[in-house]
């Protein structure tokens, strides 16, 4: 049996293992949660001309100076100016133009005049207030001005990068492409979701909860299912895989069983690395490379709750460092743990919790027990308390660190 090895151990040669996907402009929607992989720099001026902020008349403002509700300025209207209309002429001093919110502000004009301060004359107009110079005018590259760094490298790209890089007339931006994730779970026990169930079968839930795990972290997954406890089906179904992966995780066959499928059809390659990792749960690991593309492939313990935990300590990581995101690894967060916990000695503990902020600062209530098979505990918690290896218990009103499951990092 290969020595154990501790979690972080396992990660770092797992990320040693990963190399980012290589970038390439994408459209910007895809792009949404991925990482620029360039400095954004802009081609033109946000606004990219002197606009209109209001629907009213562009006038020069020392024509209208005097303008008052008792004594106001009534200046010729020469013309209509809509947004997308830019064909109008020089204002000529002494005229004023119908201008709407967005319209180009005509040479000339140096102000608007919204059309509350006017009768809103069509051939002729009342002012009955005098702007400030400048006043309602959008000048060009007051935003934005040409060379302007939009969007840094490594920037995750939200909603609002997304929306200024369209404003600034990019149609893609370099970013590391969304992992393909094939997820596999074997078992001959297993059946589908919506199926009926044996007296020894049982639902696949793993399948789910790994690929909805891996879409969360922004890879596009395909969900293969189930495969049966046969090495030669397994294997088939990997190489059938392989063309569209980037990844692949299966779960279940890795630990001590006679029907330890994966780590039987794996470990003749010499490819993947199968042991034990100082963890609970999710003791039983395998990770490598198969096929010609040298596909990274993590072998995850069936237990649901061993699975999961195992996804967030090793693949969510490899996902991240594939697209380019950092930190690899989630940041832990220091929580006072409202019952006492015991564990075992040599090896780090992920104990389900729930993290949450009361009137005395953050606390992590440990949820439901031990067990690797309790998928309803792991769904009620949202947090993940760490006991390091070398801590066998913790007493309540102890700090301790915390993994906060839903929290983007
Ligand atoms: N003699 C030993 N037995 C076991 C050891 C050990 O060290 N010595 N380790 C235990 C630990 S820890 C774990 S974790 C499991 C891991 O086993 P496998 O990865 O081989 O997984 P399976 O045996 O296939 O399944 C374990 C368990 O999980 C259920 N399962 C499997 N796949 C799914 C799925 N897709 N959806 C829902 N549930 C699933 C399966 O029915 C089993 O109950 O091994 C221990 N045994
Ligand atoms: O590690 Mo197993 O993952 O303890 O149930």
């Amino acid at each position: 049996m290969p020595d154990l090895r501790s979690v972080a151990e396992h990660r770092a040669r797992i990320l040693e293992a990963i190399e980012p996907l290589t970038d390439f402009p994408q459209p910007l929607m895809e792009a949404l949660g991925l990482a620029a992989a360039e400095d954004v720099v802009a081609a033109v001026d946000l606004p990219s001309f002197d606009n209109s902020g209001m629907d009213g008349y562009a006038v020069r403002a020392e024509d209208v100076a005097t303008a008052t509700d008792e004594s106001p300025v009534h200046l010729p209207v020469v013309g209509e100016i809509g947004a997308g209309q830019g064909g109008l002429m020089a204002l000529a001093p002494g005229t004023a133009a119908k201008i709407m919110t967005g319209a180009p502000v005509p040479a000339g004009a140096d102000s608007v005049v919204p059309y509350e301060w006017t009768d809103r004359g069509v051939a002729q107009v009342r002012i009955g207030r005098a702007p400030s110079p400048g006043q309602h005018v959008r000048l060009a590259g007051q935003d934005v001005s040409v060379g302007d760094v939009l969007v840094s490298h490594g920037t995750v790209l939200g909603p609002r990068h997304i929306g200024l890089l369209a404003a600034a007339g990019r149609a893609t931006v370099r970013s590391r492409p969304r992992p393909r994730v094939v997820v596999i779970s074997t078992g001959s026990e297993l059946r589908d979701p919506g199926s009926q169930l044996g007296r020894d079968s049982i639902y696949d839930g793993n399948s789910f909860l790994l690929a909805a795990a891996a879409r969360r972290a922004g890879a596009i997954t395909y969900r293969v299912g189930i495969v049966p406890d046969e090495p030669r089906a397994f294997l088939d179904a990997l190489h059938d895989q392989l063309v569209r992966a980037d990844v692949v995780v299966t779960s279940g066959g890795v630990s001590q069983g006679d029907y330890d499928v994966v780590k039987e059809a794996l470990s003749p390659l010499g490819t993947v690395w199968f042991g034990p990792v100082a963890m609970q749960p999710g003791k039983p690991q395998g990770f490598g490379h198969i096929g010609e593309d040298r596909t990274p492939i993590f072998t995850l313990p069936g237990n649901p709750v061993s699975s999961y935990v195992s996804f967030e300590q090793f693949v969510l990581p490899a996902l991240r460092k594939l697209m380019g995101l950092t930190p690899y690894v989630r940041p832990t967060v220091a929580a006072r743990l409202t019952h006492a916990i015991s564990s075992p000695d040599g090896r780090e503990q992920l104990v389900r919790a729930e993290y949450g902020v009361g009137a005395g600062g953050a606390y992590a209530t440990p949820v439901g027990g031990h067990g690797s098979h309790l998928i309803g505990d792991l769904a009620s918690s949202n947090a993940l308390v760490v006991v390091p290896a070398d801590v066998t218990a913790v007493a309540a009103g102890e700090q301790v660190q915390v993994l906060r499951l839903d929290e983007e990092f």
